[in-house]
């Protein structure tokens, strides 16, 4: 191992950067809250100005991903759409199987200029995120609580706020709602074998409704819809963690332009086009599991400098006051300081590997199944790996007993926690 990547696995290096993007943050989400007398006279202005603090912060995290561990995207797109990308606004649809599926996307969004005004439908916890959550709230991100009667009319509201947006934005939708798991695999399989639909192997079954809404609240303001794949070679299973001490991963995303005229208005007609695409999403995924590679050209455009120089200049504004500060320590031998300092260090440290356990998979949370048949699975899936030898017995017992279940009327109940 090189000394770089030795230095890169070490726990000095990670507090340096951990404290750079915290406080940096907070810095950011003080000039955003400064831009707040600025929306009722110039709206347009103020939303200008928080892209561009809003770049500042999230091209730290692409400087990270594509300097600091060296991980590099590769594009699978036509080259007559490559021309299209960062000049029109656009729907990303996207898998939601990775923990670093959001910083790839990122690194799309950056190669072409539209990172600042990148938007997506997030969960509401996301929301209360410190730094990033309360940055999203000045880009106008649309947060949901998953819940269709308490989110209609704010989640459309948002898009509508989106109509006169002053800068090209991609709005990212996981129509899955939610990780990719197996249990909310095998759950979600059973939901589509009830609706008659053809069972997907690598991804979840989409959630119709946000995408039909979104669709027609944004038409006339967004082109197209992007249809995009993503996938990591050799079954890497990249982290955020090991993103940080330096690793280097290899994704493949392939990226399809779909016209925006072609998807249909009618809310039952685009949900089985959803449908429809999902499936061939769930193909190009199990052609790549033979093949290694998707289908269509590699352009990729050249990584640009200026995330690594927002990065370098931040950490060296904020290094400096950190710098006086150890000075003033050593010199004044004060106990109160040096607690003092041991305790925001601890504190920095603590955060953020917070913020990252929430990007971890293990974390996710139970949206899809629920209580009675996700407790189910999950005492049979616990009971298997503990009593091995009795698990076919058992996990088609506990089978028996959910068909049982449906049989004495509890299929709604069923039905309704899956939900
Ligand atoms: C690569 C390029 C990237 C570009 C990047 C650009 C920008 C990046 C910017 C930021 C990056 C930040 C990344 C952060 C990511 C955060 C992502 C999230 O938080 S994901 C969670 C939130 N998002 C969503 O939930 C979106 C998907 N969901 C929907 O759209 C839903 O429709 C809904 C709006 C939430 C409403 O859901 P609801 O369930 O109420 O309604 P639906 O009609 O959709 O579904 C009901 C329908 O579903 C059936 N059902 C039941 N159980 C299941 C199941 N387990 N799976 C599938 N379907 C299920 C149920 O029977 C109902 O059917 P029916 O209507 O027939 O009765
Ligand atoms: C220089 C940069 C240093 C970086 C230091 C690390 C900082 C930590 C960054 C935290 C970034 C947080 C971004 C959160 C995005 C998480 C997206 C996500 O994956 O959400 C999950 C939801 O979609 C679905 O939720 P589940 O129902 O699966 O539950």
């Amino acid at each position: 191992m090189g000394l770089v990547q030795w230095l890169k696995g070490q726990f000095l290096c990670h507090l340096i950067i951990c404290y750079g993007f915290l406080v940096s943050g907070l810095l950011v989400n003080l000039l955003q809250i400064c831009t707040l007398p600025l929306w009722p006279i110039n709206k347009q202005l103020a939303r200008r100005i928080n892209c561009k603090l809003g770049y500042s912060l999230t091209s730290q995290s692409v400087a990270l991903l594509e300097w600091w561990s060296g991980t590099e995207v590769t594009f699978y797109t036509d080259p007559a759409d490559y021309q299209t990308y960062g000049k029109e606004n656009a729907i990303v649809v996207l898998n939601h199987n990775f923990e670093i599926d959001f910083l790839c996307g990122w690194t799309f969004c950056d190669r072409f200029g539209v990172l600042g005004a990148s938007k997506c439908l997030a969960k509401k916890e996301l929301s209360y995120l410190p730094v990033i959550g309360w940055m999203w709230y000045f880009l106008e991100m649309v947060f949901i609580k998953r819940k269709w009667e308490e989110d209609k009319r704010s989640f459309v509201q948002s898009l509508q706020n989106l109509r006169d947006y002053p800068e090209n934005f991609w709005f990212l939708l996981h129509c899955e709602g939610t990780r990719f798991t197996e249990e909310k695999h095998q759950i979600s399989m059973e939901v589509a074998e009830k609706k008659g639909l053809p069972k997907l192997k690598h991804h979840l079954l989409p959630r119709t409704k946000g995408f039909w809404v979104a669709v027609q609240n944004l038409r006339g303001t967004v082109a197209a819809v992007y249809c995009c794949t993503l996938n990591f070679r050799n079954n890497e299973t990249p982290t955020l963690l090991g993103v940080i001490n330096g690793k280097k991963y290899h994704p493949d995303l392939y990226i399809r332009r779909i016209p925006l005229e072609s998807v249909p208005e009618d809310e039952a007609e685009c949900s089985s086009w959803l449908h429809k695409l999902y499936q061939e999403k769930d193909q190009f995924q199990e052609d790549y599991s033979h093949t290694g590679c998707f289908p269509g050209p590699v352009v990729t455009p050249p990584r640009g400098p200026w995330s690594l120089i927002n990065w370098i200049g931040w950490t060296c504004l904020l290094l400096y006051p950190l710098y006086l500060l150890l000075v003033q320590l050593v010199l004044s031998g004060s106990i109160l300081t040096i607690l003092a300092t041991v305790a925001f260090c601890s504190a920095v440290s603590v955060g953020v590997r917070w913020m990252i356990g929430q990007t971890e998979i293990k974390r996710s949370s139970s949206y899809g199944p629920t209580s009675v048949a996700y407790l189910m699975l999950a005492l049979v899936s616990a009971v298997c790996t503990y009593k091995r030898r009795q698990s076919l017995l058992l996990s088609s017992r506990v089978n028996i007993t959910m068909l049982c279940l449906m049989n004495l009327g509890y299929d709604k109940l069923i039905s309704h926690s899956i939900s």
